[in-house]
């Protein structure tokens, strides 16, 4: 039970992100569709004293969704029970997960794709009627014993929208997509993690990181640790913009936060001069699995215009030559 109810493996990285988590809906940045709805919802659900309806966020990791679940909780005063769908194995650590829920309680299942088709099974009527229906022994002889549950919320997270079974998506009463966040957005929660930390920082500071951040505030703190280390060595009370330039230069973090896997993927498509590329072409000439080229990589290079997908496959842009200088026209046999 302890361990399938793991609240994340400690890590330094996960204490300093729990370290930074914001606690309330006003330190959480941004989003402000999801949390305006939410807020409506949970106002709802306590004014007639009712559980919340079954919640699923989808988008990229770094973006809020473990963050949103702990304020869903907090803000109905509800105890979070947090797990994975890997770590769900057998139908037994589910039945345990849920024969232990109380009355209100928040179920949060991290990566909920990855639970196994015999899983989802149990899960429907637990999510639908609160059920819990286990089959005993086999062939003539099962039995099946039905248990009644507490009326618990559960809230999935994916960053893989598509995997997830339709019979499964169609249970949650609300599905919420995360968005990337623009500069403006995580520069304020740089500035308030550095306060966090004890540290002011220059406003152009902290512009200066939002721009490298991927629109990804899991990235941003991990680049303003980074930085704070460049300013304690330097004795800096307050993390300056010069310092700041030249611990990202330092860092070698690219100028607009794209990583070497992303720049592999430009130039791949770039170079296939507006030949469109299909994902296991992509993924193949990467060396990298369908599933982070598709949720990791590329939704963050789509919703800034530096790829296209067509029917076809996925071509660059002419924003992706402009990066790279070079021209979307002319033969490579010429270079
Ligand atoms: N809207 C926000 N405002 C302020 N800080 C945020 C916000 N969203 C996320 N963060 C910070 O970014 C970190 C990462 O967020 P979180 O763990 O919630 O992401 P996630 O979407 O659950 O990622 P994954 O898919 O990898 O599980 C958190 O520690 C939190 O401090
Ligand atoms: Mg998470």
């Amino acid at each position: 039970m302890e361990r399938i109810i793991e609240v994340e493996k400690f890590s330094e990285e996960s204490s300093f992100e729990n370290r930074l988590r914001p606690a309330t809906w006003n330190e959480y940045i941004g989003q402000e569709k999801i949390k305006k709805n939410l807020k409506v919802f949970i106002e709802a659900a306590k004014k007639r004293g009712e559980s919340l309806d079954h919640i699923l966020f989808f988008g990229p990791p770094g973006l809020g969704k473990t963050t949103l679940a702990n304020i869903i909780a907090s803000q109905m005063q509800s105890n979070i029970k947090i797990t994975a769908a890997p770590m769900i194995e057998k139908s037994g650590d589910l039945a345990a997960i849920l024969t232990n829920l109380e009355e209100g309680d928040i179920l949060f299942i991290d990566e909920i794709h990855r639970l196994s088709p015999a899983i989802e099974e149990i899960l429907y009527p637990a999510m639908e009627d609160f059920r819990l229906d286990i089959i005993i022994g086999s062939g003539p002889a099962a039995q099946t014993i039905k248990i009644d549950l507490p009326r618990f919320t559960l809230i999935g997270a994916t960053t893989r929208a598509g995997m997830l079974s339709s019979p499964l998506r169609d249970r949650f009463g609300m599905h919420f997509r995360l968005e990337f966040y623009t500069p403006e957005e995580l520069s304020r929660i740089i500035d308030n993690a550095a306060k966090k930390l004890g540290k002011s920082i220059e406003e152009d500071a902290a512009v200066e990181i939002a721009k490298r951040s991927r629109g990804t505030p899991r990235i941003a703190l991990r680049l303003l640790k980074r930085v704070r280390d460049f300013a304690d060595v330097a004795d800096e009370e307050k993390i300056l913009h010069n310092r700041t330039l030249e611990a990202l230069e330092a860092l070698g973090v690219d100028e607009r936060g794209f990583d070497e896997l992303d720049l592999r993927l430009l130039k791949l498509l770039a170079e296939a001069k507006g030949k469109p590329l299909g994902l296991s072409t992509i993924a193949a000439a990467l060396s990298e699995d369908e599933g982070t080229i598709e949720d990791v990589i590329e939704p963050f290079l789509l919703a800034n215009g530096f790829i296209e997908r067509t029917a076809r496959g996925r071509v660059a842009t002419l924003k992706t030559y402009e990066l790279l200088k070079l021209s979307p026209n002319i033969q490579s046999t010429l270079f």
